[in-house]
């Protein structure tokens, strides 16, 4: 977790209280678990353990189904513990959001297939209470995924730590925008032999002369370059094995009447729609006004993670103390 986000936890760490009343919903949520996994005939638990005091503790289930750890931590000791252990972005998440990303992931990791019916357990971090079960079967309804597509069919050739790296950048930059301004963007990721004929640039290639070892987007090391590359008009695009072939790329597409998308969606989300209609790539937008993640494959739009709204809190607490401090100085 990063140094702003532990202290974004810290600063609203529940009391010795709260803490005591969300182990009491905890346990009495996982006492039903594994009936519930039974009667609808699931085949995967997903928890989301960072809402929990310590999973290894509060996580033994009797349950018939393969249970996977969520969490936004990326430490490797994570990964060891359990062999099915989900990242999500660490960015303030819907529960639902959580849900559609940790899903995707294990689709695009084979973990998963359509019509596989899940169980999830989600609650707040900062709470330490899991007080949220979700039921779904994979693609059968639209809240969650395009219904009726068969999600398994994830695009040839693509990595799976390739995918999660993209939807990780995508969330940080509709969840953290640049310099306090939102920022748009488009990915567009695998078939780039045929992705690239379709393109032209908007700008000079940043990325060329560069070797492939030096610009592939799995490297940590490049997210600040890619984060403020978004910034330019255009789109990435992104080998299956991650090696960014361009940046500030115009999608050459077919008339939006093409695409069934939801009103409101503006020409990147339609170039995303279309690119992926006629190649075997998958596409991540980021879309600058709403700070949604929108995940495309085969023209249609697979998922959309929306951007948890602002509480307002803390306007809320600087307008109180204005007003205290307003009350003071009138009454002295
Ligand atoms: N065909 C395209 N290829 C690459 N980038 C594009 C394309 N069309 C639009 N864009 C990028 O999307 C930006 C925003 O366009 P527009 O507002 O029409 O899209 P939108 O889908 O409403 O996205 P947003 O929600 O971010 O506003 C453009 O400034 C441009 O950078």
């Amino acid at each position: 977790m990063t140094d702003e986000a532990k202290t974004r936890d810290n600063s609203s760490l529940p009391d010795k209280g709260a803490i005591e009343a969300g182990k009491v919903i905890t346990a009495g949520l996982l006492k039903h678990v594994p009936a519930i996994v039974e009667s609808c005939g699931a085949t995967a638990l997903f928890v989301y353990v960072d809402a929990l005091d310590d999973p290894r503790l509060d996580l033994d289930l009797p349950v018939k189904a393969k249970v996977f750890y969520v969490s936004k931590e990326r430490t490797d000791e994570a990964a060891s513990e359990c062999l099915h252990c989900l990242r999500v972005p660490d960015v303030p998440l819907t529960r639902i959001g959580r849900v559609k990303i940790a899903i995707f992931l294990a689709l695009s990791r084979g973990l998963v297939k359509h019509k596989d019916r899940i169980v999830f357990l989600s609650g707040l971090a900062a709470s330490k209470t899991l007080d949220t079960v979700i039921v779904t079967e994979v693609g059968r309804e639209y809240e969650f995924f395009s219904s009726g597509m068969d999600l398994t069919d994830a695009p040839p050739k693509v990595l799976p730590e390739v995918i999660e790296r993209v939807i990780d950048i995508a969330s940080e930059l509709g969840s953290e925008g640049r310099e306090g301004k939102g920022v748009g963007a488009m990915f567009v990721v695998g078939d780039t032999d045929c992705v690239i004929p379709l393109t032209r640039q908007l700008v000079l290639n940043p990325f060329k002369g560069y070797l492939p070892s030096e610009r592939n987007i799995l490297d940590y090391s490049l997210e600040e370059t890619v984060k403020e590359l978004a910034t330019l008009d255009g789109a990435f695009i992104v080998r299956g094995d991650g090696v960014i072939e361009t940046c500030g790329a115009y999608v050459r597409t077919a008339s939006q009447e093409e695409f069934e998308l939801p009103r409101g969606l503006g020409s990147r989300h339609h170039a995303a729609a279309a690119i992926t209609a006629v190649t075997g790539s998958l596409a991540v937008t980021v879309s600058e006004s709403t700070g949604s993640v929108t995940i495309f494959r085969a023209g249609r739009i697979i998922t959309e993670i929306e951007k948890p709204r602002s509480t307002g809190q803390k306007r809320m607490l600087s307008l109180i103390r204005h007003r205290k401090a307003k009350k003071t100085s009138t009454d002295s």
